[in-house]
């Protein structure tokens, strides 16, 4: 039979170009593999077994292709009777093109699948390679920097089922699926970042970053490159090369402005522009950079008092405030006590437990700290004591300066019997310059100022009262 003749002889070119089809691609190939209808390997060439760790290609026979071959399709394939092309596949060396095709018997029915790994074309393939190696490393590092950006805290992380505590919560969290931005008003260590990362991680963007930014720990001639980051060249030096912005960081994510109060009055006339407009310029740039962040704002300062003093722009007060979370302190949802102390001392990997009189002398203390002020003195009380229950004098030693709560009551206006004018005005003022003095950590100096009055008058006031400079 001449060669032509041969090729109309369909069934049989049919037959040896399957055949030759195999073989050329078995011995062109990095690798083939076959398993059975449970995807278990049934045969593997030792080239392949090498590859993946193996000293022959017996090793392999019998186990699951994935335990093997990390990541294999070729369970799917069978599953699915589907062939799978072309696919990239990762082996402890390079990356492989790989094809996989499912195995009929004569009825139709799929009882495995053969895998090759096809080797010779990776060279006329290498653009696309390097393409991929080049995607993936973006990615891990994409990742990574998105994992060093995700935030420790979730609602789960916020103790306190007290009044307060529960409406914080209830707002915070119905917060989270508005993109409007966030205020959080509330004294220091009240837990106003726990919370704005807990509004992030519960809201549409918690797969994108979470930065936050400083405005009281920058100092302020720094603080607008770090905000908007810098254009190549801007500077000379280590910033030659030009730095993303924290807004740019957090770009799809979440922006969290703490400390927000502090801000110097131009960076927050740009900031009023990113709210806006939605657009900005790095440092020494004309370029406009669209920005797509969720603003979370906190501050322990009064801002209101801060816009009369002209210290606070009253237009970003108001783009700021859409949904306002006043995070109530810790003296007054002291019924949350126990089960924050249970918390933290858990969270410190403390044994210790607290005792009636130990629990109750912590509702006795104002905490002008708060909860970062509470977790310091269960902190210090467990390292100092050698004893696993820990008393109301383990306490008050760990607390340092005590200041009641009781001081906190807010100045009562009913008149006492029998109490004159005068009487009762000295009353209100003790008080109040009490109530001010917890609130100010025993500072007279902010006091003073929370008040209005200069600093020399409230310690002769303090003195005319009887009030001690160390409440
Ligand atoms: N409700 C809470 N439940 C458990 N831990 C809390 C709670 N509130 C605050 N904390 C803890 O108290 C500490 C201070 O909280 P956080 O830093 O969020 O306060 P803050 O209001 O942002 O303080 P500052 O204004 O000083 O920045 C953190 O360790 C936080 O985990």
């Amino acid at each position: 039979m001449n060669p032509t003749e041969s090729l109309k002889d369909y069934k049989r070119v049919r037959t040896l170009a399957i055949r030759s089809l195999f073989e050329i691609i078995e011995q062109s190939s990095e690798g083939t593999v076959i398993v059975d209808r449970d995807a278990n390997i049934v045969w593997m060439n030792e080239r392949y077994a090498r590859r993946f760790g193996l000293n022959s290609a017996q090793e392999a026979i019998g186990r699951a292709c994935e335990s093997v071959i990390p990541g294999s399709l070729l369970r799917e394939v069978v599953r699915t009777g589907r062939p799978i092309l072309l696919d990239m596949q990762d082996t402890p060396k390079e990356p492989l093109v790989v094809m996989r095709l499912p195995i009929h018997d004569s009825a139709g029915a799929v009882i495995g699948a053969i895998g090759f790994a096809l080797f010779d074309e990776l060279r006329s393939l290498s653009p696309m390679l390097k393409r991929y190696l080049s995607m993936q490393e973006e990615l891990a590092s994409t990742r990574s920097l998105l994992r060093a950006r995700q935030t420790k805290y979730n609602f789960a992380h916020f103790i306190g089922t007290s009044n307060a505590g529960l409406e914080v919560k209830r707002r915070a969290r119905r917060s989270a699926s508005a993109d409007s931005p966030v205020l959080l008003l509330g004294e220091t260590g009240t837990g106003k970042e726990l919370l704005a990362q807990a509004i992030h991680s519960a809201s549409p963007r918690a797969h994108k970053a979470f930065v936050s930014i400083n405005s009281a720990a920058i100092p302020e001639s720094l603080l607008e490159a770090e905000f908007f980051g810098t254009a190549p060249g801007a500077f000379t030096g280590a910033d030659r090369k030009g730095r993303a912005g924290k807004l740019q960081i957090a770009q799809g994510g979440t922006l969290f402005l703490d400390e927000i109060g502090d801000m110097p009055l131009p960076l927050q006339s740009k900031l009023l522009r990113v709210l806006q407009e939605k657009e900005y310029e790095p440092v020494g740039s004309n370029e406009v950079l669209q920005s797509d962040v969720r603003i979370i704002a906190a501050t322990s300062m009064d801002l209101e008092a801060a816009i009369k003093r002209g210290e606070f722009r009253a237009d970003l007060y108001y783009r700021l405030n859409v949904l306002p979370i006043q995070v109530p302190p810790l003296r007054e949802r002291l019924d949350d006590l126990p089960a924050l102390s249970e918390a933290i001392l858990e969270e410190l990997r403390s044994q210790h437990e607290l005792n009636h009189a130990a629990l109750d002398l912590l509702r006795q203390h104002a905490w002008p700290g708060n909860i970062r002020e509470l977790r310091n003195v269960l902190e210090r009380a467990a390292l100092l004591s050698d004893d696993l229950v820990l008393t109301a004098a383990d306490i008050r030693t760990a607390i340092g300066t005590f200041i009641p709560v009781t001081h906190t009551a807010s100045p009562s206006l009913e008149p006492l019997p029998q109490e004159t004018f005068s009487e009762a005005r000295a009353r209100f003022d003790r008080q109040l310059i009490e109530t001010t003095l917890v609130q100010c950590g025993g500072k007279v100096v902010e006091a003073a100022e929370r008040l209005g009055l200069g600093r020399s008058t409230l310690y002769k006031k303090m003195v005319a009262l009887g009030i001690a400079e160390s409440q």
